[in-house]
């Protein structure tokens, strides 16, 4: 079995629950609250802005110039995600407030900075790629069950995650074989390292979803 066979293997009860969060079925239906779609796009401007720079970090752990080119190809791509922001904030007639990150953004954003900071290429590429994997999951399962239908106002929300057969480079499978070259000198408990890495980052992902829905807030204010 590879690393990544390995890393899919026990991410797929994480997936499998993603895909059944009630957010996420939600915008399978086109029926997310627009409070819920507010705050997620109010958290997702302070992750976005933070996925940024966690790319410059881990582009500083590595010398392979084609994988540094392909990390900057991919922080560009934070254009599409602004247009996914646009169409939830077109439903809900809501404006960026800048609200303050809430404790679940500020623990993932948290684990990004320090797994890409203090560890090695591999748990940089590790942290940062259940973002996009997760993503590239759910955009082709919903273009799959036919949720990006016309009465759908997230249609253009789901095709912006769904690969598309024009697309030149598949980036989250350059990502994994990346990740395999940057595992392949590492020994196994720091190869563990790195998959406990992606799992973490996984579930972060599940809980930005769940804080969403929840609305979940600092139970004080200061
Ligand atoms: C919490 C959260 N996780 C993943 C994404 C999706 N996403 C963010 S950056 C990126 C790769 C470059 O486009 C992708 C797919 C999101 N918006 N918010």
């Amino acid at each position: 079995m590879t690393f990544s066979q390995d890393i899919l293997t026990r991410a797929q009860p994480i997936m499998d629950t993603i895909m059944v969060h009630p957010f996420v079925k939600g915008i399978a239906t086109g029926n997310v609250p627009d409070d819920i779609l507010n705050y997620y796009v109010e958290q997702d401007e302070h992750y976005l802005k933070d996925y940024l720079q966690v790319t410059a970090l881990t582009v500083t752990k590595t010398n392979d110039t084609n994988d540094i080119a392909r990390l900057l190809e991919t922080a560009q791509f934070i254009s599409n995600e602004s247009k996914a922001h646009e169409i939830m904030l077109n439903i809900t007639g809501h404006h960026v407030e800048n609200w303050r990150r809430s404790p679940d953004t500020q623990r993932y954003t948290d684990h990004m900075y320090t797994s890409a900071y203090h560890g090695t290429y591999a748990d940089a590429l590790a942290v940062l790629l259940p973002c996009a994997w997760s993503y590239g999951v759910i955009g082709r399962e919903l273009v799959a069950q036919g949720a990006n239908n016309d009465a759908n106002p997230l249609k253009e929300w789901i095709e912006i995650y769904s690969p598309q057969a024009n697309d030149e480079i598949d980036y989250n499978a350059w990502r994994f074989d990346a990740l395999e070259r940057a595992v392949a000198n590492l020994n196994d408990s720091q190869k563990e390292q790195v998959i406990q890495t992606f799992l973490k980052s996984l579930e972060m992902e599940w809980r930005f979803w769940e804080a969403a829905w929840n609305q979940t807030q600092w139970r004080f204010d200061f």
